[in-house]
């Protein structure tokens, strides 16, 4: 049996872990802390606090940390946005009714995590323990295999597993035959070994099915992809013949007429549950990328040029040149690496810069708070 909070992703049978089942670091010793705690998980995050669910549709609110509350400060210096929770999060809680309050944060195992524009370097953390990634692509003038590939950097990052779901198989197939089989094939050639890539019919709750063997009880899945790549399509076929707007869920408000609100995470018929937090479309390097776990190839070439800071431009010896020119290494692919380096570069100085302006934030309110005892205390 199913348990309420394995259907919103909760990983072990019962409330607590039992011998044999595997504890994500660091939750072991808090379980132990709190002996007289219950998980929950985080299902909306509000300026004034969190609302959390023990159950699908069952969300209440629960007081936090005094740490996190001042989390909005962040630019006053305040907590790293990212150490308080966020949708996905598991947390232990204790009390009951109005008076329920979180007391620990149980580490999470994995997150999606993107670049948020804008004037301020932002790191945004869009999901929390997160164990799939459905990375969405048409297949019409969206299919892209570099946008893919930048996507799965990413996914990976965070610790998710990405699938790649190629939607509109149906059409593409109609306009001409062996259209996805050479799709799939053209994402075969990026080299990305092991990677699942799932043809669907968006529209046809039976062709989805081949998704199911990641959508078991007790795993999180969450969608990316851009705008009419078939999300919202792929999520109502997702929860059969149930139909309803993506994460929306109609309930009665409490002069009991039928109200539609937005759900970040929401429980779907096969066990698994959903989070479809909004904004979760395009996603930025963060800056704490690895390009090289997707680019494995092109960095084994790299090694064997001739000067070890090569930049494959002009110098002699380049391999990564020579594969380019004999055909071994697609030219278009390593412009992509270098696309990509760029960018992850660049964030990672925005993101280096960011903690250097935090640190000395914080020795200026310790030498503050120094000098305010001192007045106070004297000297000591
Ligand atoms: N034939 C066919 N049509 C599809 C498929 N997937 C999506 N569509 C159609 O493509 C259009 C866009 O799909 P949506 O599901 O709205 O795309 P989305 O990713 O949710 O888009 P945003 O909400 O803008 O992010 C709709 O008209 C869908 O009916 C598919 O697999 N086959
Ligand atoms: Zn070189």
């Amino acid at each position: 049996m199913t348990s309420a909070l394995q259907v919103i992703g909760w990983p072990f049978v019962g409330s607590r872990p039992i011998a044999g089942e595997t504890v994500p670091g660091g939750w072991a010793v808090l379980f132990i802390a709190h002996p007289g705690a219950r998980p929950a998980r985080i299902v909306e995050q509000h300026r004034s606090g969190y609302v959390v669910a023990e159950a699908p549709d069952d969300g209440y609110p629960a007081e936090s940390l005094p740490e996190w509350q001042r989390a909005g400060n962040y630019r006053k210096g305040g907590i790293d946005p990212e150490s308080r929770p966020a949708v996905g999060d598991w947390v232990l809680v204790e009390g009951e009714g109005g008076a329920a309050r979180i007391v620990a944060l149980l580490p999470r195992y994995s997150a999606v995590k993107r670049a948020a524009a804008g004037e301020h370097y932002k790191q945004q953390l869009i999901a929390a323990n997160v164990d799939t990634v459905f990375v969405v692509c048409g297949l019409d003038d969206d299919f892209n295999p570099r946008r893919i590939e930048r996507y799965l950097l990413l996914v990976r990052s965070g610790g998710a597993e990405p699938v790649v779901v190629l939607t509109k198989a149906d059409r593409a197939e109609a306009g001409r035959q062996g259209a996805v089989a050479d799709a799939v094939a053209g994402l075969g050639d990026l080299g990305l070994e092991g990677l699942a890539v799932v043809p669907v019919n968006a529209r046809d709750p039976s062709s989805v099915d081949a998704l199911a063997d990641w959508l078991h009880p007790g795993r999180t899945v969450v969608l990316v992809g851009s705008s009419g790549a078939g999300k919202s399509t792929l999520t109502n076929s997702l929860f059969g013949n149930e139909r309803m707007k993506t994460g929306a869920v109609r309930e009665r408000d409490s002069r009991g007429r039928h109200t539609t609100t937005h759900r970040a995470l929401v429980a779907l018929p096969s066990g698994a549950c959903l989070i479809d937090t909004p904004g979760m479309r395009e996603l930025k390097p963060t800056g704490e990328e690895d390009v090289t776990e997707n680019f494995s190839d092109i960095e084994a070439l790299a090694a064997t040029c001739r000067f070890r800071d090569c930049a494959h431009g002009k110098e002699p010896g380049c391999a990564v040149r020579a594969a380019i020119e004999s055909g071994v290494l697609d030219a278009e692919r390593f412009a992509n690496y270098r696309k990509l380096s760029d960018e992850v570069a660049g964030a990672a100085a925005t993101l280096a810069e960011r903690r250097v302006e935090q640190k000395a934030r914080g020795r200026d309110q310790s030498r503050t708070l120094n000098r305010r005892l001192d007045e106070k205390y004297g000297r000591h």
